[in-house]
């Protein structure tokens, strides 16, 4: 979403007050898209010396309508020392006026980070501070995109095994707090979530979903949700060139997970009480997911990572040491790293037309982004070029083949703690791209100089066994059939040595050898199939979130009071 206009032109106050906050006096004025107030007691002063203005009010503050998160009369629980009991009096005996109201709202702090902030307005009689706490509901009442009711699914076991604390002690009072009701499940087995989106949940209930835990717990969800609406609409996901139905209903991501990118990718960080109040102010954002098959036969969706040979053998890896949680991770990519294993395979892919970009723009993705938001049919429509067609499939495809240290597809930027600008720094959430990158067999040092570079400012994709593209589908083929190890063992000698030799390359992390397969590594989970077909759907589902939004709107707060 945009940042809010500026203040002025001012809109027709709805209601503007003289009311007293921490014993001052303001003028508090609510239009139809802020609440602002202004100490009235501070003289307007002269910036001494400035060459930019005239006058600038000081203590001015403004809160946009839409990043109010609540309203209500203020009351203090005290002890009434007469009875022993404990009653309701107003919130601050000392001030004058004995009748409040408290505004939460969302404040930005730094690193994409939101926070609930609060202010107290004191009136001189109960019927304004009615009449305030009326007004301001009305103006909320109006936000019909917020949502009201929310099925939460808790992964008690994802990252640390925090999810439900998390839920209980961050979030659950946020949503209480704005009026939003709740049916919260804790998931008991993998697969729970899921098979309950697809066939038990009744979603007409619902505003939206929320998911607390990791990226492998997102993806349960989605796939729940994506399958039920597809079901409900009679489209085969079994069919690879099926054009998929959107779904519905937004999903909040609360991050209690070991990765958490796909939260931080379109948030901005992975903290639950900013990913609570995107589902508080009804964010929305659309995310293309790409569809997996092979030979006819749905696999699975993606929304983060597809890597095959480096990401997937760290994963294959690091799922024997789930106990460790989130480290297990660091522990399999140095494994895997000095394994150094490389991949033979094929690679044909249909390149997106160039008004999306490409994978090294310098451009990034942020909220509002102009290139997602290009009409659908701009984005969708491949043109081939020499034929003038328009068709996806006209001769357009690429074809490489090689040998590969890694093969990563990824429809977002996968930006996470571990990476902050991503595995594809550029690449859009809702364009209908995914960017494909490879790496061929290389040096071990080169390898590490390109993983580091995950790390910092310098272009990861800027060397010369790096090949990057923008596509809407690709094909991967290993150069052996899946299963046929038999061809492995051939190639490598053919005979009861090279089993042997196979065996111990397998297991020796100092030797660069082949062996016939890897494995995809789909958002954390490991797919059955080597030879797969891939195709993103453009904005498959919906996000409460808005992307990143610009440094520069957290770094010039609505609070003008230090101008
Ligand atoms: C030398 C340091 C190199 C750091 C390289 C970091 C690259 C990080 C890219 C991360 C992309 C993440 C994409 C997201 C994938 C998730 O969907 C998926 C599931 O998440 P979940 O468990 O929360 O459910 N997560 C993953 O598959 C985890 C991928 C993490 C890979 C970490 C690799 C670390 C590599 C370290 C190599 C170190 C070499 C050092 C040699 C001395
Ligand atoms: N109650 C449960 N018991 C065991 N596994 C679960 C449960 N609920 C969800 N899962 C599975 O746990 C896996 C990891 O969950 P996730 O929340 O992504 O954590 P992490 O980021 O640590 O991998 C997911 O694949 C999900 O299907
Ligand atoms: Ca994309």
């Amino acid at each position: 979403m945009d940042k809010p206009p500026p203040p002025k032109p001012p809109l027709l106050p709805l209601l503007c007050s003289q009311l007293s906050l921490q014993h001052r006096v303001n003028e508090v004025t609510l239009t139809s898209a802020f609440l602002s107030w202004r100490d009235v007691e501070t003289r307007p002063k002269r910036t001494s010396g400035s060459i930019y203005g005239p006058l600038k009010a000081a203590g001015s503050h403004y809160v946009p309508v839409c990043e109010i998160i609540s309203v209500q009369e203020t009351e203090e629980d005290c002890p009434n020392t007469d009875v022993g009991k404990w009653q309701k009096v107003p919130h601050n005996p000392a001030e004058s006026n004995q009748h409040a109201f408290t505004v939460s709202y969302v404040e930005r702090t730094p690193k994409h980070r939101w926070r609930c902030s609060e202010v107290t307005l004191h009136c001189t009689d109960r019927t304004l501070c009615l009449q305030w706490v009326q007004a301001i509901r009305e103006q909320l009442s109006l936000l019909t995109i917020r949502p009201k009711r929310l099925l939460v699914y808790i992964n008690p076991y994802g990252g640390k095994h925090r999810g439900k604390r998390i839920y209980e002690q961050k979030v659950a009072p946020i949503f209480s707090r704005a009026s939003i009701s709740t049916d919260v499940i804790v998931t008991e087995r993998a697969n729970h979530a899921r098979d309950h989106l697809k066939t038990e949940a009744d979603l007409k209930k619902y505003d939206g979903l929320v998911c607390v835990g990791g990226d492998g717990m997102f993806s349960e969800i989605m796939h729940g949700l994506i399958s039920r609406t597809q079901r409900d609409s009679g489209v085969d996901q079994d069919r690879s060139d099926e054009t998929l139905i959107p779904c519905g209903l937004r999903i909040g991501i609360i991050p209690a997970g070991s990765t958490d990118c796909v939260c931080y990718a379109t948030v901005g960080s992975n903290d639950p009480v900013t990913s609570a109040l995107h589902i508080v102010v009804g964010d929305s954002q659309p995310m293309d997911v790409c569809s997996i098959h092979h030979n006819n036969t749905f696999l699975r969706y993606s929304v983060s990572l597809l890597g095959y040979g480096f990401y997937g053998d760290v994963l294959t890896d690091s799922e024997r040491k789930r106990w460790m949680g989130p480290a297990r991770y660091d522990i399999s990519g140095v494994k895997t790293f000095l394994s150094h294993r490389y991949y033979e395979g094929t690679i044909s892919f249909l390149p997106a037309d160039e008004n999306v970009g490409t994978p090294r723009d310098k451009l990034q993705c942020r909220a509002g982004c102009n290139i997602c938001r290009l009409p659908t049919a701009d984005k969708q429509v491949y043109k081939d070029k020499e034929s003038g067609s328009d068709t996806e499939t006209d001769g357009a495809w690429q074809v490489i083949r090689g040998k590969f240290l890694a093969i990563n597809a990824a429809c977002m930027s996968c930006a996470c703690p571990r990476s902050p600008k991503g595995l594809a720094p550029s690449a859009h959430l809702a364009d209908g791209t995914a960017d494909l990158i490879l790496v061929r067999k290389c040096t071990r040092f080169d390898f590490l100089r390109h993983l580091l570079r995950h790390t910092n400012k310098d272009d990861q994709f800027d060397h010369p066994f790096v090949e990057v593209y923008r596509v809407r589908q690709f094909r991967f083929t290993p150069r052996y059939e899946d299963g046929d190890s038999e061809l492995e063992l051939r190639e490598a000698g053919g005979s009861g040595h090279a089993r042997f030799f196979s065996q111990i390359c397998r297991e020796h992390p100092a030797c660069t050898c082949s062996l016939a397969h890897s494995s995809w590594n789909c958002d954390g989970e490991i797919l059955p199939h080597a030879a797969i077909q891939v195709r993103v759907h453009c904005q498959l589902i919906k996000l409460f979130a808005r992307g990143i939004e610009e440094q520069s709107v957290f770094e010039e707060p609505y609070a003008l009071g230090a101008m």
